[in-house]
């Protein structure tokens, strides 16, 4: 078993300006093998900001420990800190560059007071400008770079230091979704070819679902879910995970607009609106047509997507079944260990959507 190179005890950050107490974060416990990209997602006020700040010890918390690369950083001297920190690289939303200094000027920062020889940082600095693909921008301005750019720029300073850990925060929500892919690509590289652990934040299920193994769901500063990224998305549990994840595969939109056109109160007896999920072989067998002619039912197809998360196949169809829907179902739910996963829409399902 790999070792965790992030290891946060029952974590808590409390804010209190004298008139109001915030809960940021709350009885979080959270380890991170080294060598995974563990994706932290909530929406906005989670707490997830908070809770990797915490990991560098740029949020101290208010109770917990926080062991990383198996230091205790709250034991740390201010001197053994600031050099523990090296190993921690983080990124943001809006880049943080240095208008001032060139590409290259930027990226050779963090290394000025080290004791490193002027033509050993630049040459760092180069080569880091290669792996990001910005060799022939190095004596360009960063106000003349585009969005992706400016974040390969931001990436390549979070790697001079040689960290072990990379914290992405929010790094692709300024970005157009083709540039977004682009930028998950090259941190997918940065895991895989530098061995560098990433920790990334984000409030869209997509990101999540493109490069993470891992992923744990925050709410109210509270981890509500967490797990294999192909499990949490085929078998979601909190309502909040399951909201998620019916956006980023438009499941959710899909059922809002069919029963917009079609009222489940009019459905016959005999009818049902079910939406699937087939995990893995399953997406391949034919199971819902197969089953629709050993029991004799109607399946009418309303809608259908296919998916790869984590390596694995992932398929949802939505459609009326017509028949015996007892039989059907008993069938189906006998099925959850070759991946089929199935779920009735009813009114209290469409009513409990978030917009
Ligand atoms: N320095 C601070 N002082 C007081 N309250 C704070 C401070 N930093 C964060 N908070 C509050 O803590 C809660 C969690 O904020 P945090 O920024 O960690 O959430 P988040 O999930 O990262 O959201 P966002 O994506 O909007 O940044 C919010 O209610 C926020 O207002």
């Amino acid at each position: 078993m790999t070792e965790a190179i992030i290891d946060l005890k029952d974590i808590a950050v409390t804010f209190d300006d004298g008139h109001q107490v915030v809960h940021a974060v709350q009885d979080v416990n959270l380890q991170i093998q080294t060598g995974d990209i563990y994706g932290i997602i909530g929406y906005s006020g989670a707490g997830k900001s908070t809770l990797v700040r915490v990991i560098n010890l740029l949020q101290p918390p208010t109770t917990g420990q926080v062991v990383v690369n198996g230091q205790a950083l709250q034991t740390l001297s201010p001197a053994a800190l600031r050099q523990a920190r090296k190993h921690v690289g983080m990124i943001f939303q809006h880049f943080n560059l240095m208008q001032s200094r060139t590409v290259l000027g930027n990226v050779i920062y963090p290394l000025l007071g080290q004791k490193i020889s002027k033509q050993d940082r630049r040459a760092k600095a180069l080569r880091l400008l290669k792996l990001v693909g910005l060799t022939d921008y190095a004596q360009i301005y960063p106000d003349k770079l585009s969005g992706g750019q400016k974040q390969r720029v931001a990436i390549a300073r979070a790697l001079v230091t040689d960290p072990q850990i990379l914290i992405s925060d929010e790094a692709t929500s300024a970005l157009d979704p083709k540039t977004t892919a682009a930028i998950l690509e090259l941190l997918q590289r940065v895991n895989r070819e530098l061995g560098i652990t990433i920790v990334l934040i984000t409030h869209e299920m997509q990101v999540i679902k493109s490069i993470c193994h891992h992923v744990a769901v925050m709410a109210d500063g509270r981890i509500v879910e967490r797990g294999p990224v192909a499990e949490v998305f085929t078998a979601p549990k909190a309502p909040l995970t399951v909201d998620f994840v019916e956006t980023s595969t438009n499941v959710r939109a899909a059922i809002q607009r069919i029963t917009k056109t079609i009222k489940l109160s009019e459905l016959a007896a005999d009818q049902e609106l079910i939406a699937f999920k087939f995990v893995g072989q399953s997406t391949k067998q034919g199971i819902v047509s197969q089953l629709s002619q050993t029991l004799g039912v109607d399946v009418n197809i309303l809608f259908a997507n296919i998916d790869q998360i984590d390596g694995q196949n992932v398929g949802d169809m939505i459609a009326i079944i017509t028949g015996d829907l007892t039989a059907f179902n008993t069938a189906v739910t006998n099925m959850a260990a070759q991946g089929v996963h199935t779920r009735i829409i009813n009114e209290e399902v469409v009513k409990g959507m978030v917009d």
